[in-house]
């Protein structure tokens, strides 16, 4: 029995509005979303409420907006994408509170389905500030939390409103806990880590605790920058967070009290331009233009990483490896995703992929299918890794 009440425990939910924190920050390419994994996912949670005669009303974040309302950041488009996934009407109200939220709710019919716009168009969302949350509890008679990727976040859509009502985890929250726990509760070792993509800010931290559960850390991406250029190289105009570079030496220094290896990019794909058909090469990572961009690793590192595969007898993995939405920075990705999903079909390695592009990029390989086990958490997912209680989980516990 899972130590947080589930759907199992809602009861008669006929005309009751139940808030329910989804997270639909999928990724978009030129105004399509490109991936849809993470709406299938909470699919049969909105289909099972509304069946229920519930008034379904869809709390989701959308990107990172700085000052406020940003239209390039709106969910609006994201309620098209759901509408399709679900086949049935969404309705979209373009705010989360207020007049506007409180007039869009009131014209809900029982089993309805409505999306308000993006929770974070309001600073107040992520201080989760008391009177932000109740003017969203204003909304609701029950709270379900659904967005397991975004649990560990301790915002007021994602914590703060399971204080203010009866709270319940959503069906993909609670069949992630439970995969998660089935696959890597106990895990066979070696266990080796890969980690890129480019929220190196907001991920760089829990590399600290993750070096003291895995044996190789294997780090690619925009992340492996910031360690190369803390190393002493110079990468040029590359995504890097020279600030962090104390950060990224201390993580090096943990490792090694902690044997575990980690194991940086040895050679890299770089461009002046990140878009299609930019002219780009292969060099060493000690040889990077100051004109140019590492967007992708080269194939030595590719090689390397798949020895650490070969090693391993689980693999974690959260972040591309490379620029992968682009041609041909997602080699590196692509090679490596391929070698970890054919360990798997030979039964060898346990794997398990985390995070709304590595996802997608699972999906562009074409390997997503033959993973141990794919979440649509990123940071949720090396968060739980760590063993660092989620605020979006804990708050849910009986
Ligand atoms: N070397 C790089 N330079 C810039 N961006 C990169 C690089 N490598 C990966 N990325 C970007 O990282 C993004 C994914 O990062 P992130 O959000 O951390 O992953 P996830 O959503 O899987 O958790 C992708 O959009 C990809 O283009
Ligand atoms: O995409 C997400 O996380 P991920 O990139 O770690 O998979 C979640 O929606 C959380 O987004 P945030 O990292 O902006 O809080």
């Amino acid at each position: 029995m899972p130590a947080f009440r589930t759907l199992d425990d809602i009861g008669d939910i006929a005309g009751k509005r139940v808030l329910v924190r989804v997270d639909l920050n999928v990724p978009v390419k030129d105004g399509q979303v490109s991936d849809a994994t993470r709406i299938e996912r909470v699919a049969p949670t909105i289909t099972e409420l509304s069946d229920k005669g519930a008034k379904v009303i869809l709390l989701a974040h959308f990107g990172r907006p700085k000052d406020g309302p940003d239209p390039s950041m709106s969910l609006e488009p994201i309620a098209a994408a759901t509408e399709a996934v679900l086949d049935r009407r969404v309705h979209f109200a373009p705010d989360c509170v207020g007049d506007v939220a409180q007039g869009a709710v009131d014209a809900m019919a029982d089993g309805d389905i409505l999306l308000l716009e993006n929770t974070r168009f309001h600073k107040s969302e992520e201080k989760n500030d008391p009177a932000f949350v109740a003017a969203l509890a204003a909304n609701g008679d029950i709270y379900v939390n659904d967005a397991f990727s975004a649990a560990h976040r301790a915002h007021a859509s994602t914590e703060g409103l399971a204080h203010h009502m009866p709270a319940y985890a959503g069906r993909t929250m609670q069949a992630e806990l439970e995969a998660l726990e089935k696959g890597l509760g106990n895990p066979r070792r070696p266990v080796v880590a890969i980690v890129g993509g480019a929220k190196v800010s907001s991920k760089i931290d829990l590399l600290m605790n993750l070096v003291k559960k895995v044996d190789a850390l294997v780090i690619g991406g925009g992340m492996a920058n910031t360690f190369l250029a803390a190393r002493g190289e110079d990468v040029g105009k590359s995504l890097c967070e020279h600030d962090l570079a104390a950060t990224a030496k201390q993580i090096m220094i943990e490792a090694a009290s902690a044997g575990c290896a980690i194991v940086l990019p040895v050679d890299a794909v770089v461009a002046r331009e990140f878009k299609v058909g930019a002219a780009s090469e292969t060099v060493g990572v000690d040889a990077v233009p100051a004109d140019a961009m590492i967007l992708d690793v080269g194939p030595r590192t590719v090689e390397a990483i798949n020895e650490w595969i070969d090693r391993a007898a689980t693999l974690v993995w959260n972040g591309p490896l490379g620029a992968f939405e682009i041609e041909p920075f997602d080699a590196g990705t692509v090679a490596a995703a391929k070698y970890a999903a054919a360990q798997t079909r030979e039964g060898v390695l346990v794997s398990v992929a985390g995070g709304g592009d590595t996802v997608a990029a699972l999906h562009h390989a074409g390997v997503a299918d033959d993973f141990t086990y794919v979440s649509t958490a990123g940071g949720a997912f090396l968060e739980w890794m760590e063993g660092k209680p989620l605020p979006g989980v804990e708050v849910l516990k009986s």
